[in-house]
């Protein structure tokens, strides 16, 4: 029961303040788009999204596997929120802030454009342990990434459509390491393609160099994810699970976003609003936090 129109009377100009913030930090940094983006993937899939991932302190998601030395834009956030704490003091969550941001990222970088819908609140927890048993990791096989998307109530179709994120963004070396020197059962990654990782990517050290995750176009927006993907040229493992994980209907959404860029947009987009959509906090359950990295 979220809706458009929550802020309409209480933050009519939200849209306009997040804005000129993420397009100024996407300006001064390209990639920041890709972070903000998948903040807002790690926190809907950690107990839904209700800025969980926000919080600062040592045990909470910040420092689960998957976000340590890994996730970044919490500044860019913090400077979104006090946009529009200036303007719409204590109304606005910080859940629904990460929200927005993500949808203006994609924006800033070409993509899609969808009506995003408000109204969560925020979390005065934060699981650690969730966090690292929901979200998957980049060695996941075709069938795990199934499930774990499947727990959160996405499709198939959904589960590549928002892989497609990685048109966008970096990975660290320690992502795909294991393909490059330990050989992961079931791999097909492209010689040369691998060859050149190598480069960047040594079998000990160098642990946070960074290769593209799309290896074309890493900020542009664009479907040029899945053409590498056809190519075997997916960086991570996960990645290329999708079309060479045997599992023929992720394969032919693959292929289907490949030859359709305008098919990848409007998929792109309705799962965005699904994953968005994951178990919110709402009415008089959370609450609207001051500061997004603090409960009040
Ligand atoms: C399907 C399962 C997924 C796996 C296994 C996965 C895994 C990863 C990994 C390992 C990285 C690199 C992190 C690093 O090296 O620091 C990454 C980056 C990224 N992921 Fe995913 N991801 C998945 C799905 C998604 C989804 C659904 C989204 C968004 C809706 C997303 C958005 C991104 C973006 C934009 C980046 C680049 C971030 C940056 O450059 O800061 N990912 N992902």
């Amino acid at each position: 029961q979220l809706s458009s129109s929550f802020y309409s009377s209480t933050c009519p100009n939200l849209t306009d303040i997040v804005r000129n913030v993420i397009q100024s930090a996407v300006a001064n940094e390209n990639r920041m788009a890709a972070s903000i983006l998948r903040l807002h993937f790690h926190d809907c899939f950690v107990n839904g999204c209700d800025a969980s991932i926000l919080l600062d302190g040592s045990s909470g998601e910040k420092n689960a596997g998957p976000n340590v030395n890994s996730a970044r834009g919490f500044d860019v956030i913090d400077n979104v929120k006090a946009a529009v704490e200036s303007s719409c003091k204590g109304v606005v969550s910080c859940a629904d802030i990460l929200a927005l941001s993500a949808r203006e990222a994609v924006v800033a970088l070409r993509g899609p454009s969808w009506t995003v819908v408000f109204g969560r609140r925020d979390s005065t927890t934060s699981s650690q342990s969730t966090a690292n048993s929901a979200i998957p990791p980049p060695s996941s096989t075709a069938s795990r990434l199934i499930t774990s998307f499947q727990n959160q109530g996405l499709s198939t179709q959904d589960l590549v459509a928002l892989s497609g994120s990685h048109t966008i963004g970096q990975a660290q070396c320690t992502n795909f390491r294991a393909r490059l020197y330990n050989g992961t059962s079931g791999d097909t990654i492209d010689a040369s393609f691998k060859s050149n990782l190598e480069r960047n990517c040594p079998s000990t050290g160098g642990n946070s160099n960074l290769a593209p995750l799309d290896l074309q176009t890493p900020v542009t927006f664009d479907n040029l994810y899945f053409k590498n993907l056809q190519a075997q040229k997916g960086l991570l493992f996960s990645d290329q699970q999708l079309f060479s994980g045997g599992q023929s209907s992720l394969m032919s959404t693959v292929n289907t976003y490949a030859n359709n860029q305008q098919a990848f947009f409007s998929a792109f987009a309705t799962a965005m609003v699904k994953m968005g959509n994951i178990n919110p906090l709402t009415g008089s359950n959370g609450q609207i936090r001051a500061n997004c990295r603090k409960t009040n």
